[in-house]
């Protein structure tokens, strides 16, 4: 039997980074959301006891580096499986872009192979499981909206945003988490309103939730990568009515509540930035 998973991309809505641990891991605070733009993993079973994956990629290896490899080895490893699993990777998120699309494929594997072996396990569980993976991988072990902390794997799902569009933008440049975060001096970061946005969730109210999109990683990501600060304004010009980098970045959106609107502003991206989206919300 071969089972298919789609594998969402997530946006931060918020990013706060709390302090730094004593693992070197920062507590961060972040409100992730799931947008209509996938990955496609293909899970198929294997006579002999192996992990093997294929992808088609020039910036993502397809050995036991790749996210995918490392969680069907673990998924075999906790509960001691001794089958085997053939995995196809379709790439469709960019990669290094801010957008999860690792860890995104880690956690469609976790929860496909917890189906193709009828394993029964708990998201929770599966969550915890994730979390030896990667600080965002419990999130996309749920998926849907959330608010994540610790260093990602503490989940608490939320009610999902009002329904918009999403323009993605994302100049030709990869951007490294590890990187990023060795610049974080604790005690001079922005920090997002968290509470505000939480508000704005649980009435459904898309103005104010634009209004407090914020991330602490932003300036240190526009210092290294100045372009990444351009595309934002560009996003604000263009009209979008909430606009924030995702993640460690590149990849900024804009948020637009009418589809026709949306299309315009995508269109405007286009000509200025290497690659653009239109996706959904999905929530
Ligand atoms: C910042 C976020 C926000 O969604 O996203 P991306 O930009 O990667 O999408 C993530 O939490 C990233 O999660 P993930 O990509 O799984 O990171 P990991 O592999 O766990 O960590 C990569 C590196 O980032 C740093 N790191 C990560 C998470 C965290 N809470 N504190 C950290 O200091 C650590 O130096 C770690 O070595
Ligand atoms: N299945 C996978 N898809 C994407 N990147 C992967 C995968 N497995 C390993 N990686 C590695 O993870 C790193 C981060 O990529 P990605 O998860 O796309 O970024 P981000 O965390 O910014 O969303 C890259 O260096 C990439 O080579």
């Amino acid at each position: 039997m071969t089972l298919f998973e789609k594998a969402p991309a997530k946006i931060n809505l918020s990013l706060d980074v709390l302090d730094k641990r004593n693992d070197g891991y920062h507590n961060v605070e972040m409100i992730m959301t799931t947008i209509d733009l996938a990955d496609r993993i293909e899970l198929r079973p294997l006579e002999k006891d192996r992990v093997k994956v294929a992808l088609e990629s020039r910036y993502v290896p397809s050995d036991e580096r790749n996210l995918a490899y490392r969680a069907a080895a673990l998924f075999k490893k906790e509960y001691n499986i001794k089958k085997g699993v053939h995995i196809q990777v379709e790439k469709c998120i960019p990669v290094a872009a801010g957008l999860g699309g690792g860890s995104t494929d880690a956690a469609a594997v976790l929860r496909g192979l917890n189906k193709m072996w009828k394993m029964d396990i708990p998201i929770d569980e599966l969550s915890d499981l994730g979390a030896e993976l990667g600080s965002d991988v419990p999130f996309c072990v749920h998926g849907q909206t959330a608010i994540a902390r610790g260093k990602g794997e503490v989940i608490e799902r939320l009610n999902p945003p009002p329904p918009c569009w999403v323009v993605l933008a994302k100049p030709n440049i990869g951007v490294s988490t590890r990187t990023i975060f060795q610049r974080v001096k604790p005690g001079k970061l922005p920090h997002p309103d968290t509470a505000e946005l939480l508000t704005a969730l649980k009435n459904g109210d898309f103005n104010r939730m634009c209004s407090h999109l914020g991330n602490s990683l932003e300036d240190i990501t526009f210092s290294v990568h100045p372009e990444v600060e351009r595309i934002k304004e560009k996003m604000r010009q263009a009209g979008a009515e909430g606009v924030l980098m995702s993640g460690s970045g590149p990849t900024v959106y804009g948020l637009v509540q009418h589809e026709s609107k949306a299309q315009r502003i995508y269109n405007s991206m286009q000509g200025f930035c290497h690659e653009v989206y239109l996706v959904r919300l999905l929530g």
